[in-house]
């Protein structure tokens, strides 16, 4: 079985981080480097899980935290039967990112997290989806990181620099972390 070979087994990597921050992105080429590799993966898209496991949920801070246990459930299922789920999704609070890890833990389920540090002036210029923008001419309040909080992880397992890097070099870290671990 998959799960008990040496670096065939399941795992979590959480990618947190502020809104255009690049976890999206960085999740996706990680995704396609371990596709090619001959694992299974599975991307729980904040976008995605939005419109359909956490249809009705907004972002506040309740709603944020039943969302991002939301996600912790379903990846800690999916990395237990040896899929690599990679999750890109903000998760602002401290308390719902340990109750994930406390989850994963619990079940012996390897889970890294990973924190998408790209500061938030170079966030709002890249401004994918033209939230920041909003918020600045007050089309939106709430937004994490400017109007809203984003708890900055105090230990993650890698802390990423996305500025000046390609979103391949940054796919390439975390790919080394799961080297490191034994989980590719
Ligand atoms: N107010 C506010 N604050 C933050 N983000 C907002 C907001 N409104 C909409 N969005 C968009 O929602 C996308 C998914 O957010 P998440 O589910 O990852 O957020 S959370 O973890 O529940 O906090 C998130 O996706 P990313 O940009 O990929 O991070 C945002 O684009
Ligand atoms: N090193 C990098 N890693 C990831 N994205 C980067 C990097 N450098 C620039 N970018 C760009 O930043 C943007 C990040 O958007 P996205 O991945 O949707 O962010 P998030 O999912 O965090 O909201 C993309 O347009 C991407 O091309």
């Amino acid at each position: 079985m998959s799960e008990q070979r040496p670096g065939g087994g399941g795992a979590t990597v959480w990618l947190t981080g502020l809104p255009s921050a690049g976890k999206t992105t960085i999740a996706r080429a990680l995704a396609g480097r371990l596709t090619q590799e001959g694992r299974r993966v599975e991307v729980l898209d904040g976008d995605e899980i939005r419109e359909h496991l956490s249809a009705g949920l907004g972002f506040d801070r309740a709603d944020r935290d039943t969302n991002v246990r939301r996600i912790g459930f379903v990846a800690q299922l999916l990395a237990s039967h040896g899929v690599l789920v990679l999750a890109p999704s903000i998760a602002p609070y401290a308390d719902s990112r340990d109750a994930v890890r406390k989850r994963h833990e619990a079940a012996g389920t390897p889970y890294l997290e990973v924190h998408v540090a790209t500061p938030v002036g170079v966030c709002a210029q890249r401004d994918v989806k033209g939230l920041y923008a909003r918020q600045a001419a007050g089309d939106l309040t709430g937004l994490t990181g400017v109007d809203d909080p984003y708890e900055e992880p105090s230990a993650p397992d890698l802390r990423l620099v996305t500025e000046g890097r390609s979103a391949r070099e940054s796919a390439g870290a975390v790919h080394a972390l799961l080297a490191e671990r034994g989980l590719v």
